[in-house]
């Protein structure tokens, strides 16, 4: 199950925390990381294996929607910081739109991560 991890600079600590209380569901072989370059980084600095694409501003946001529409990536986790201002909102919200247009579940924070990822181990226990 592909999974895109992203988190704006105030939320990547809150990133990195979130992985590292939910490291039993995410080092499961099962599970492949993707993120936005910089998230990528501290992500890999924490332990997790990861494909990291270009950085969020340059281009990142739309290469995981590219993975979101061809149906690869299954699940996004995008912690935004909602009191910064982003060169590139227009490509985060491209990004949440096409989560909507291809029903992917979306988390926008580390309280609806963590219920996702509670969801998905119950799922995977019951099939
Ligand atoms: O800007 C981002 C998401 O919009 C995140 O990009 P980085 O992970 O490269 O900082």
């Amino acid at each position: 199950m592909e999974i895109a991890i992203i988190a704006h600079d105030g939320k990547k600590s809150e990133m990195v925390n979130f992985l590292t209380e939910y490291k039993n569901f995410f080092l499961q072989d099962h599970i492949k990381l993707i993120a936005t370059g910089t998230t990528g980084n501290k992500v890999e600095g924490a332990g997790f294996k990861v494909k990291r694409y270009l950085s969020g501003p340059i281009g990142g946001d739309a290469q995981i929607a590219g993975r979101v529409a061809e149906e690869k990536c299954k699940m996004v986790l995008f912690f935004r910081d909602p009191l910064e201002k982003h060169p590139h909102e227009p490509d985060v919200l491209m990004l949440l739109r096409i989560c909507d247009v291809h029903n992917v579940p979306l988390a926008s924070n580390p309280a609806s991560a963590k219920l996702l990822i509670k969801g998905v181990s119950k799922l995977n226990h019951e099939n």
